[in-house]
């Protein structure tokens, strides 16, 4: 997160940090009791290794009530996500069990309803990612508030040049952006995720490159399908 301020702990009780060998690697966040939603992009460069989810954090290494580190029973990569581009760059995770909800661990609803959040709305987005143009890794969860733009205004020839689909939105990202590592976590606009911050490399903090964001709200029928499917 760029130009954003350490979060409140446990304000964000539905954030979660994918990680390989104990390292962050993309965020995304509880949708179900045993269901992690994140971006698809993180599981490239993993060869094949499969993630662990660390729930109730705000500090990635102190020890801190209610933090746990859950084993995964099944990464379900969107069947239209690719390498190629931002298509369908979602992510879910089955948890090995149901995590223990609690004060620090909750699940977070996302929208249903097929339509565009408003442009200039603000919105919140939250991480472990870079805090810097150095790349810097913060220990702490950090976020940031950021408007919504037009998918006309992000789709402009000098900005994502007509590669924001319908399934795609944008947030301004002067000074205030995501970054390397906030990928997978939710867009939260009035208390509800309505997207998923892409994976694909981008340049942050670049006003002339919005931030992307994988709506969820086209994806409902999918991720019902797969929680239910999947059921324990
Ligand atoms: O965050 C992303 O956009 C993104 N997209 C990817 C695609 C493949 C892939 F193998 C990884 C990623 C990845 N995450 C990262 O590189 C994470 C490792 C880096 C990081 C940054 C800040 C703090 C901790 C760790």
């Amino acid at each position: 997160i760029l130009g954003g301020y350490e979060a409140k702990p446990h304000l964000r009780p539905y954030m979660a940090s994918l990680q390989l060998d104990g390292q962050h690697v993309c965020g995304g966040f509880l949708i179900a009791e045993e269901w992690v939603l994140s971006a698809a992009h993180c599981t490239e460069e993993t060869d094949g290794k499969v993630f662990q989810v660390l729930l109730g954090a705000h500090s990635l290494t102190e020890p801190e009530p209610h933090k746990r580190l859950y084993r995964v029973r099944a990464q379900i990569p969107h069947p239209g996500s690719n390498i190629h581009n931002n298509k369908d760059d979602l992510l879910l995770l089955q948890l090995e069990e149901k995590a223990e909800l609690n004060v620090h661990v909750q699940v977070l609803p996302f929208q249903r309803e097929d339509r565009d959040v408003a442009a200039d709305t603000v919105c919140e987005v939250a991480g472990w990612g870079t805090i810097s143009h150095s790349g810097h890794r913060p220990d702490k969860l950090y976020q940031v508030e950021r408007p919504v733009i037009s998918r006309d205004v992000c789709n402009h020839r000098t900005r994502h040049d007509h590669t924001i689909t319908e399934k795609m939105m944008c947030t301004d990202s002067r000074r205030k952006d995501t970054c390397k590592g906030d990928s997978g976590g939710p867009l939260v606009c009035n208390g509800v995720a309505e997207g998923v911050v892409t994976a694909g490399s981008r340049v942050c903090g670049n006003y002339k490159k919005p931030a992307i964001y994988t709506r969820i709200a086209p994806y409902v029928a999918w991720i019902d399908s797969v929680m239910a499917s999947a059921a324990v």
